[in-house]
């Protein structure tokens, strides 16, 4: 649809041009996805928020020693779980800071204490106990995985996801967002995405706007998430995220991208993509999010009535009822969807174990979800 140098050009267009490309943008949504909107019913686990990773932006990690360091324990996570269960929520979304074991002598402890050596053993326990005491559906956010861990979460989840953040290796420098953040290496979060692609999982993926990164750098991640796909098929939905500054981080100064900037990326990644991929942008960091339905966009991603989004908890979800009014407000509807995309249900063969193939036909079937609308 565009071509590496067109998308790079896009970044000097005037509004005019854009208001084109919006529509244009719009009109490939509406042709793929109709006029329906999605987001998933989840609750957010955040299994441990220790990591061996520093990034400039994130709230989410804490040190050992201080307070908010910690690994749930299996009771904790499964009273979320249950509360999720009685709410009508139908994902669990695992997210993780990432192998703190390898850093830290009190995460290998606590890890010891659960009988455990390594958070993706933890993991994967806490995946199967998921599946086998409820109704909901495990989809993981841990990070970079090597082909060992992929194989081993495979059969207790739906699908896996990791925001690629963005290709840039100049964000690694020291002062830049990814400085002392080895799993923020572009090649290892590449790799991850193309392992995934290898054992067939579908797998969501994003980019993190507003980090230091270039219009260019944007559009090479955004190429680099769709060539993936394509010898794959596994990119289910792509994120849009926009970078909020928090206070108490090395990036509490840095500035927040503008509502046009992140309409103008939205834009961009739908006319870049192929058009069965996704197009997710979180409501509830943006208060004039509804400004993204003409961006393109085809999906909220996951909204909880349970749980705070731990990654950005200052910022409180929509209310359902307020994204639905919202989204109807623009002419479109809103639909409840599954962690996993309904693509890979028609192919269980190559993206699901089959246990789930067979749970998740009998919840499609069930609860007659949006299922039937995109390819
Ligand atoms: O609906 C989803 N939302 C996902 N989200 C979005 C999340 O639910 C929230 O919308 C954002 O964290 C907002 O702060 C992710 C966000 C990330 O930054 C990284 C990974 C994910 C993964 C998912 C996901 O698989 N499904
Ligand atoms: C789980 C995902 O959350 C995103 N993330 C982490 N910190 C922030 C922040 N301050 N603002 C927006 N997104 C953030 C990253 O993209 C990470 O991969
Ligand atoms: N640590 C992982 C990552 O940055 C998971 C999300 S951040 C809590 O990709
Ligand atoms: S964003 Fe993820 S990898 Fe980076 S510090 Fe936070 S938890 Fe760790």
């Amino acid at each position: 649809m565009l071509t590496r140098q067109q998308a790079v050009a896009l970044e000097k267009a005037s509004n005019g041009e854009f208001e084109s490309l919006s529509q244009a943008a719009a009109a490939r949504r509406d042709a793929h996805w109709g006029h329906t909107l999605t987001y998933s019913r989840k609750v957010f686990v955040p299994l441990t928020t220790m990591c061996r990773d520093d990034c400039g932006y994130c709230t989410f990690v804490q040190k050992p020693g201080t307070p908010g360091a910690r690994i749930m324990t299996p009771d904790e996570v499964m009273a979320v779980v249950r509360e999720g269960e009685r709410l009508g929520c139908k994902e669990v979304l695992f997210s993780l800071g990432e192998k703190p074991e390898r850093r830290y002598p009190e995460a290998r402890e606590a890890l010891a204490r659960l009988g455990h050596r390594s958070m993706t053993d933890y993991l994967v326990e806490m995946c199967d106990r998921v599946l086998r005491e409820s109704e909901l559906l495990p989809h993981v956010n841990a990070g970079t995985l090597d082909d060992d861990e992929i194989a081993r979460l495979k059969p207790v989840s739906v699908s896996m996801g990791m925001m690629l953040e963005n290709v840039s290796r100049r964000l690694l420098q020291r002062g830049q967002a990814h400085f002392a953040c080895p799993d923020k290496v572009p090649v290892q979060r590449l790799r991850t995405l193309e392992r995934a692609g290898r054992h067939g999982v579908p797998f969501t993926t994003g980019i993190l706007i507003g980090i230091g990164e270039t219009w260019a750098e944007r559009v090479d991640s955004l190429l680099a998430i769709n060539d993936l796909h394509r010898r794959y098929g596994h990119v289910q939905e792509v994120i849009v995220q926009n970078f909020r500054a928090k206070p108490g981080t090395a990036m509490a100064g840095h500035p927040e991208p503008s509502l046009d900037d992140m309409v103008r990326t939205l834009v961009l990644a739908r006319l870049l993509l192929d058009p069965e991929i996704s197009l997710q942008a979180p409501p509830n960091l943006e208060a004039r999010f509804a400004a993204y339905l003409d961006a393109g966009i085809n999906d909220w991603g996951g909204i909880s009535p349970v749980t705070v989004d731990h990654i950005n908890p200052e910022r409180a979800w929509p209310q359902i009822d307020a994204l639905r009014r919202a989204t109807e407000r623009c002419g479109y509807g809103l639909a409840e969807r599954l962690a996993v995309y309904p693509r890979y249900l028609r192919r269980p063969e190559r993206f699901l174990s089959a246990p789930l193939a067979s749970r998740l036909a009998g919840i499609a079937r069930n609860d007659g979800l949006a299922l039937a609308q995109c390819v």
